[in-house]
């Protein structure tokens, strides 16, 4: 049996729901093997982030390299980094291991408004990070944030979309969970050559904490297991949709989504 291996470079969320936690989550429930390392610890809940510690960036090329120089891996995926010195020192340790299947979820805000990137930083991913990536997922504001663009019209997200490609990224997700125009959700990849339009119902829920998180690390585990990418980000649309749908209603505030939802549903089936 052959073991697919993804690592994840990542912020902790004591509450389970986004970052490291739910990308682990995530890998188990497609059958991949999950790897670590650890950005920041964030002491956070349903309610918010209550605070960030980033870690040292010794610590974090350390975790890295233990990967590197021993497991190996067959995709990363990249959440929460906080600094432009983190940001850079990845992506050294992702040069040095001569790493492909990359995806960038360039994560910026929490959902309650709490800053997991440094303003600084936004540069550094462009100039550093997009640029060795298979796939970067932005959300709009994301995408508006990189590009500069103001995404109001599906056209606008194309524009930006294009944008992302030329900064070096191979594949672009700009999903759709921000535009809350219609009852239909569009995820939007576009491949340096097409567009295509992955759509589903949306689902009136506040607990919504992690979607991002929980759809990248769907896509990075199906691209560690070889699928292309149009099939890893329907895949990964689907995995969400199933997570938000059976939401587990837990806590107080913008409660987690159900990892377990999309296995259980596919072994009902
Ligand atoms: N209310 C919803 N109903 C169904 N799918 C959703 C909903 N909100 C987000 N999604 C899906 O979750 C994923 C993350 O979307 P988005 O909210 O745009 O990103 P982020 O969580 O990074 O802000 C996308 O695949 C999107 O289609
Ligand atoms: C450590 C960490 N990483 C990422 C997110 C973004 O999650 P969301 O999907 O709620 O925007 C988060 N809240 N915490």
């Amino acid at each position: 049996m052959s073991v697919y291996k993804a690592l994840t470079i990542a912020g902790s969320d004591s509450g389970g729901g986004a970052g490291i936690q739910a990308d682990l989550k995530t890998f188990q429930e497609l059958d991949v093997f999950g790897m670590t390392a650890i950005t920041a610890v964030t002491a956070q809940n349903t309610l918010g982030v209550h605070g960030v510690y980033p870690l040292p960036v010794e610590g974090i090329v350390k975790q890295i390299a233990a990967i590197g120089t021993d497991l190996g891996t067959d995709a990363i995926k990249t959440g929460m980094l906080f600094s432009s010195e983190i940001i850079q020192a990845v992506s050294e340790q992702i040069k040095f291991f001569k790493w492909k299947n990359i995806i960038v979820d360039p994560v910026m805000i929490a959902k309650g408004g709490a800053a997991l990137l440094q303003d600084e930083a936004v540069q550094a991913l462009k100039s550093y990070l997009i640029p060795l990536s298979l796939v970067i997922t932005p959300n709009i504001p994301e995408a508006e944030v990189l590009t500069g663009i103001t995404i109001k019209s599906m056209d606008d997200r194309k524009e930006a979309a294009k944008r992302l490609h030329e900064f070096g990224a191979k594949n672009v997700v700009v999903k759709g969970g921000h535009d809350d125009s219609s009852d239909t959700l569009v995820d939007l990849l576009y491949d340096g050559a097409e567009f295509y339009y992955f759509t589903s119902n949306r689902i009136d829920t506040k607990n919504t904490h992690g979607t991002g998180c929980t759809f990248a690390a769907a896509l990075t585990a199906e691209i560690a297991k070889g699928n292309n990418v149009q099939d890893a980000v329907q895949t990964a649309q689907n995995f969400i949709h199933e997570a938000i749908k059976n939401d587990l209603k837990l806590g107080n505030g913008h409660g987690p989504t159900n990892h377990w939802a999309y296995k259980k549903q596919k072994v009902i089936l």
